[in-house]
Order: C-alpha cells, then structure tokens, then sequence
C-alpha cells in the first residue's frame, strides 16, 4: 500500500516537473516581445497579422479541395454546364486562396527578416550599453566574461526566434483546430491518432534542446579559447611575433585540437538526434498510413464521398505535419528560452552604482592616500600594504620601485578603477568614493604603460584624452606640442588627418616611441585635468625628446598635481617628492636630494643607473 503511495507521489512529482517545464517555455516570451515591439511595432504587428492569415488559410484550402473533387465527380455524372461551371469556379477559389496564402507566408519571411537585422542591432547595443557600465574587475573576471561571450554569441537572433516560434504556435494551434473541426465530421478517434502520434518526438526534441544548450554553457571558455587563437593567428599585431617565432604550426594545432574535441560532442549529438528523429518519425509514418487505410475503406464503402476522402488525407497529412511543427517549435522555445536566460542573466547582472554625489572639494589639500591596503578582487594576497602619501596641489610625485612592487596598483586605486580593501583615499579632503564619479575622471588625465592605439585619424587618437573637445583642431597643436609629436605630425602627408592603425584603408604604423608621443599628447588634451597621471609615459621615446619634455615639464604641467612612474632616474629626479616602493610598501619617500642623502635604496638604485651610464 505505503509502496503504492510512493510511486503514485512520484508520478505526481513527475508531472508537476514537466508541467513546470512546459511554462517555463513562455517564461521569457513576455520579456522578448516587450523587446521585439519596442525594436518596431509595425513589423511585430504585421507579423501577428500575417501569422493569422497563414494559419487559417490551409483548413479553407483544404475544405474548397474537398469541393472541387465532389463538383468534378457531380459535373461528370450530370454532364451539366453549370456543375462544370461551378467545379471550375471552385478551383479559380482555391487558386485565389493559395496567391494570398503565399503573399502571407512571404509577408511574414520579410517582415521577420528586417526584425532579425532591427533586433540583432538592438540586443547588442544593449549588450554594449550594459558593458559600459561595467567595472574593471568585471572585465578581468573570467567567469563573467564568458557570460558576456555568451550573452554575445547568439542572444541578438534568439528574442526573435523565440517570437517567432510563439506566433508559429499560434498559427500552428488555428490550423490544426480548423483542421480538427474538418477532421471531427468523419472520426473522433483520427483527431486522437493525429495527436498521439506526434508526442514521442516532442520529448526528444525537448531533451535534445537541454542538452545542445548545456554542450554550448560548457563550452564557453573553450570557444573563447579558439578566438584567442584566431586572433593570434590574424591579427597584424601578432604576426610579427607568430613568425619569427614559428608558432603558426603550434597554435593552428591547439585550434584544431579544440575543434575535434567540440566536433566529437556535436556529432554524437547530431547523430542521436538524428536516429531518434528516424525512428520516432516512423511512429508517426505508420499512424498516418493506418489512418489513411481507414479513410480509403470507408470511402470504398461509400461511406465518405471521394471529396471528403481527399480532403481528409489533405487534413491528416498536413495536420500531422503542423502537429509535428509546432511540438518541435515548442522544443525550439524551450532552447531559446534557455538562451535568453543568459541574455537576461548578463543584462540584469547587479552592478553595485557609484554612490559619489560630491562635485566640490572641502579644501584644496590635494591627494591624500591614508593607510591605503589592496589585495585583487579573488586574492588574499595584499598587493598594497598600509600606503599613506600627501601630495599638494601642483606638486609633482614620481614612484619608482622593483617590478611588480605595485606602483600601477596604487595609480589604478587613484584613478579609483578599484576600490581600496581598506584604508582611503582623499581628494580635497572628500573621500574618492564620495566624489562623483564624471566629475572625478575630468579632473584626471592618465596614460596606462598600455594606453590604446586606436585605429583612427592621428587628430581624434589626440582627441579622445578630451572627448568634449574631439575634434578641435586648435587644442590638437597645443596637446601635440607638448607632447613632442608635432615634428613628426607635420611630416606626415595629410597632418592630422592620417589614419593610423593597419586596420583600415590607407593607414600609417608609426614607430612605438611616436605612438608614445601621441599618448602623452592625449593626456596633455586633458588641459583642465588638474591630476595628470603617467605609467612609464617615455619608456620608447629617445633621450632628446625625453629630455625636452622633462626641462620643461613644470611649464607643461603648470599647477597640475602629476603622478609619474619611471625606472628612469634622470625623469625621476625632477619630482617634487619621490616614493620607493618594494613588495607593496613605501620604504622611502623625500626629494631627490633627501633620499641620496639617506643613502638607502633610492640611492643605490640610483648609482647603479648612473655607473651604466659613465
Ligand atoms: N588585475 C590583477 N589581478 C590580480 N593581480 C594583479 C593584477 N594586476 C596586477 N596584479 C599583481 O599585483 C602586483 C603589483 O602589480 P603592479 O602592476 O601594480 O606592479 P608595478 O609596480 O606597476 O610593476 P611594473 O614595474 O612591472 O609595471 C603584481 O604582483 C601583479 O601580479
């Protein structure tokens, strides 16, 4: 009895699950049409339309088909002009219902054409959007960055497909109900056959649907990894190196190797899929011809006019056809609701918002890091260790220290891309986290060691450090000036508007030292910046132009606080105040001239450069 109980409470369980599953299919069907009519009403609701007119077109096709076979037979016993009259008119009907069910059907492929384009656009716009708002950490965490792959990959043709597949399902649902009216006249029992036949494989389908999208959830990481490889092996940046270091061989073989492991996983998918397709196919093949028997012994027995027995067979094998259709659509939304689900996950993914509201400083105290600690988000291990700095305005500070000591870490807090794990950092006496954010980054003006080459004019990648002052000309020749880029610029044969970069046609490389110019140049283009912030910014230029731009790097820099890192002791010399770090720490700081008096790591350092140098 209790054992009777427990299986029939499993049963139970078996189908509330399914149950669930099932409307789990229209979970993400209001949120992808909210989308789908925001992208463009017109096309949503003629696609609605059109939908309508191809889902009730068939049962009158097939019904004025009946007529026409009953008219024929009815004129060639009569011999009456006017029963063939009326047999031909019918088929002039039915010509007419097929032109506009073909007008409806390529109303709908067009209409769901621009829609795919218009909803592609929109989804990864909002995708992008959504990146905009991202933090740094966002960026180097990898688990959230196969997110946003996914999320990429196939969410832009998904909210349609889903639409499509819900509308499908309607026009689906108006056939096979005219169909079942049509087909109820002659049998009950062929309505259940119809039906019965084709739920094996909607099962299969709705399993194979989980398993295809699980296979690409997986595969995330290893899809990415094929892009790198493509990448490494295409891109013009790379090929420098991937030939002189003949690593074409090697990487082409990891692509590949990635490649047969996800093609093994695909082909055993594609051919269960493909064999239970076959044999659940047969299912329905052998309930079709059974029925069909059925229909042509009754017709023989002068139970169904011929009229009727065409029409039939038309409703069954088209309604078993639509049946099939729409269960496979339902697994079709299954899978794409599963794809949304990410495309969801991403978009709405919390991103914590900057609570600063503070524009104005309480007083002009400058920066002060007071027992700053860090350690990366996922690392236990501090990286900056209990860092306390005042700079006022318009001095200047430089940092020098062993690699990897944590010099671009702490630029990184300053610039507030991280948070502090404890300790702060003030700005005019407010907290960073207090400022707003916008008004912050305008009183910054920064290059990173690996600040950005962009693919545009020599003008705009001068632009972007202002993007308020883009493209004006004038601030361009002061910014370039400073820069030390101005020489080469001019020798350039269309000046500024060169586009630089091998991506695009009629572009120019330039040399890694002039790129640097052209970076210190942006920076400078952040004239109202108060806080200048430079990595390494003269590491490939030449000793002439580094020593130009140092003599007169108070002028340049005038009542900016500039933040500078340097391995170079002759560009470090000229700071206000000199930091030395080692392991996270400051072990130093004072002047040039207080830190070779102390005689400690500074100066050591120090020695060491100028002996290379005697
Ligand atoms: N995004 C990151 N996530 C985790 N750890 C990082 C990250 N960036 C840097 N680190 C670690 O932090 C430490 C300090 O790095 P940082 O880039 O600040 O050094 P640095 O002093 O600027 O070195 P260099 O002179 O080589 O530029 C290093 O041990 C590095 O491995």
């Amino acid at each position: 009895m209790a054992k009777k109980k427990k299986s029939e409470l499993k049963g139970w369980k078996l189908i509330g699950k399914t149950m669930r599953k099932s409307l789990s299919i229209f979970r993400y069907g209001i949120k992808a049409l909210g989308l789908v009519w925001q992208t463009s009403a017109v096309l949503t609701v003629a696609i609605a339309i059109f939908t309508l007119m191809s889902g009730l077109l068939p049962a009158a096709i097939a019904y004025v088909g009946k007529l026409i076979v009953d008219g024929v037979v009815l004129a060639s016993r009569s011999g009456l002009i006017s029963d063939r009259n009326l047999a031909l008119s019918y088929v002039g009907f039915e010509a007419l219902l097929i032109v506009i069910l073909a007008a409806a059907q390529k109303g709908l492929n067009v209409s769901q054409s621009l829609l795919r384009v218009l909803l592609g656009q929109q989804v990864n716009v909002l995708i992008l959007e959504k990146a905009l708002t991202l933090e740094l950490a966002h960026f180097e965490d990898s688990e959230f960055y196969d997110k946003m792959t996914q999320a990429r990959s196939q969410a832009s043709s998904r909210p349609l497909s889903l639409i499509s597949r819900i509308f499908g399902l309607g026009q689906s649902a108006l056939t096979l109900l005219t169909f079942s009216g049509l087909l109820l006249q002659f049998s009950v029992w062929a309505v259940i056959v119809l039906v019965l036949a084709a739920i094996p494989s909607f099962i299969a389908e709705t399993k194979f649907s989980e398993h295809s999208f699980r296979l690409f959830k997986w595969r995330s990481p290893e899809t990415r990894q094929q892009h790198y490889l493509e990448t490494l092996l295409a891109r013009e940046d790379y090929a420098k190196e991937v030939q002189l270091y003949q690593l074409g061989g090697m990487l082409l073989r990891r692509y590949r190797d990635i490649f047969d492991r996800l093609y093994d996983e695909d082909r055993n998918l594609t051919i269960q899929k493909g064999i239970w397709g076959y044999l659940l196919g047969l299912l329905s093949t052998g309930a079709f011809y059974a029925a069909y028997a059925w229909i042509v012994i009754e017709a023989i027995a002068g139970k169904i006019s011929l009229g009727e027995m065409t029409m039939y067979l038309v409703v069954f094998r088209q309604g078993q056809a639509t049946f099939a259709a729409a269960l496979t659509s339902i697994g079709g939304m299954y899978e794409d609701n599963l794809y949304l689900a990410n495309l969801y996950e991403f978009l709405e993914q919390p991103i914590p918002k900057s609570e600063g509201y503070i524009t104005r400083g309480i007083e002009p105290d400058g920066i002060r890091f007071e027992n700053v600690s860090f350690c990366y988000p996922e690392s236990t291990e501090p990286v900056l260790k209990d860092i306390s700095l005042h700079l006022k305005h318009g001095e200047k500070l430089a940092i020098v220290g062993e690699n990897g000591s944590g010099k671009t870490t702490l630029i990184k807090l300053l610039t507030r891309l991280y948070v502090p794990t404890s300790g702060r950092i003030l700005l005019d006496g407010v907290d960073l986290n207090d400022w707003d954010i916008d008004v912050l980054r305008k009183r910054i003006g920064v290059i990173f060691q690996n600040f950005v080459q962009y693919q545009f004019t020599v003008g705009e990648n001068v632009g972007v450090g202002d993007v308020e002052r883009l493209n004006e000309y004038q601030e361009w020749e002061v910014a370039t000036e400073k820069g030390m880029a101005k020489p080469f610029i001019n020798n350039m044969p269309k000046g500024f508007s060169t586009q630089l970069g091998k991506w695009f046609k009629g572009g120019q490389e330039l040399s890694g030292g002039q790129w640097q110019k052209i970076a210190l140049s942006r920076a400078f283009m952040r004239s109202q910046a108060d806080i200048l912030v430079l990595d390494e910014p003269t590491a490939a230029m030449d000793a002439e132009a580094e020593m130009n731009i140092f003599n007169h790097f108070r002028s340049l820099t005038k009542d900016q606080m500039v933040v500078l890192i340097s391995h170079r002791f002759s560009t470090v010399r000229m700071a206000d105040k000199i930091i030395v770090m080692a392991d996270g720490k400051i072990i130093e700081q004072g002047s040039h001239e207080q830190l070779l008096a102390t005689d400690g790591r500074y100066a050591h350092l120090f020695s060491l450069q100028a002996a290379g140098y005697k």
